[in-house]
């Protein structure tokens, strides 16, 4: 299906010899540039989520190395600087090792900048191809909702739930979209609501916390989200707020859809309970647009991800497959290698 009308920013544009990002954290009030022109400015840039999405740091990670070539820096620090620079997204650590197996092999600074347009395109292709896989299981007509950003200014283009979300309505099987605003960083009310309009695609913003009280209303039959890492047994960590609309879901008898390509599964993680999730700075929760909406002297906990357990996901969606029913078992027999 031609998708093209579709939403095309990329936020991560490769220019030869520096990194152009947009930066995330201005949308949709102002389009603005990033140019990255060393591995610690990319570093600062996926740690300050100017650039963001699990794909996307994998990606943008990529072209840290190749800047770092470049410049003839020290390859095995910079990949362990942009290692760090957050720790819950396991697609950061795949891309890094990819390019650490071509630096081993002896891969010159153009042989590097190859294997990370490839980590690049793969990712684009992923999506396009698992927006039709997700969008096939959903029944004409259905309303879904989704949560954070997942769409093409997360990843390498089209998105991951929100590719299948701009299938399921290229093919008329989408009829109500909904979008979480997800606080504290607002990447559904920000980012998922600018992808959605400029696509032309009808959608209504909810307040996290109408979540539930939408799924008993009967007009979503499908939660769809993204992923950060995906356990060995089907655990899936994602945007915080997730596990809870997995419960609701469940309660509800609404279906729960991952969108990940096989870069988010971390088959060295066993279970959800190993995944470690980033807790980010309180401001982040204590102010709104960079003004303070709290009282000064109070405090705050800002985790950024949850892990929904494999028994409430009905479907994990990857480009090697659909996966119903998650567990271990499945879970090897596709990505044991
Ligand atoms: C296809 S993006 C996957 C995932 O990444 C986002 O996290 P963040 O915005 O903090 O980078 C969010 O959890 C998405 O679901």
């Amino acid at each position: 299906m031609d998708y093209d009308r579709y939403d095309r920013v990329r936020a991560v544009q490769w220019q030869s010899d520096h990194l152009r990002l947009l930066d995330q954290r201005l949308l949709p009030r102002e389009e603005r540039w990033m140019d990255c022109r060393t591995a610690a400015e990319v570093t600062q840039a996926i740690r300050d989520l100017v650039v963001r999405g699990a794909p996307a740091i994998g990606i943008a990670a990529a072209w840290g190395v190749v800047l770092a070539a470049q410049q003839g820096e020290p390859l095995d620090a910079a990949l362990v600087m942009l290692r760090a620079a957050r720790p819950t997204a396991v697609n950061l650590m795949w891309a890094l090792d990819r390019m650490k197996k071509r630096i081993a092999a002896g891969a010159d600074a153009a042989m590097l900048a190859g294997e990370a347009q490839a980590i690049q395109d793969e990712d684009l292709a992923a999506n396009r191809h698992m927006g039709e896989l997700g969008a096939a299981l959903i029944a004409p007509g259905s309303g879904v909702l989704t949560h954070c950003n997942t769409g093409s200014l997360a990843t390498a283009g089209f998105g991951t739930a929100l590719g299948v979300i701009r299938a399921g309505v290229a093919s008329g099987r989408i009829g109500q979209v909904y979008a979480g605003e997800t606080r504290p960083w607002q990447q559904g009310a920000r980012l998922t609501m600018y992808e959605l309009v400029r696509d032309g695609i009808s959608a209504r913003l909810i307040a996290d916390s109408a979540a539930a009280h939408l799924m008993k209303s009967g007009a979503v039959q499908w939660v769809i989200v993204g992923a950060d890492r995906i356990a060995a047994n089907g655990d899936t960590a994602n945007k915080i707020g997730t596990y809870q609309l997995a419960i609701a879901a469940r309660h509800h008898g609404v279906k729960f859809m991952v969108v990940a390509p096989s870069s988010t599964v971390d088959m060295a993680t066993p279970d959800g309970e190993a995944i470690e999730i980033e807790l980010r700075d309180a401001t982040e929760l204590l102010s709104t647009g960079g003004q303070r909406t709290v009282v000064e002297g109070a405090e705050a906990w800002n985790p950024v991800f949850d892990v929904t357990p494999a028994e409430l996901i009905d479907a994990i969606v990857t480009e090697r497959g659909v996966i119903e029913r998650p567990n271990a078992a499945v879970m090897q027999a596709v990505f044991g290698g």
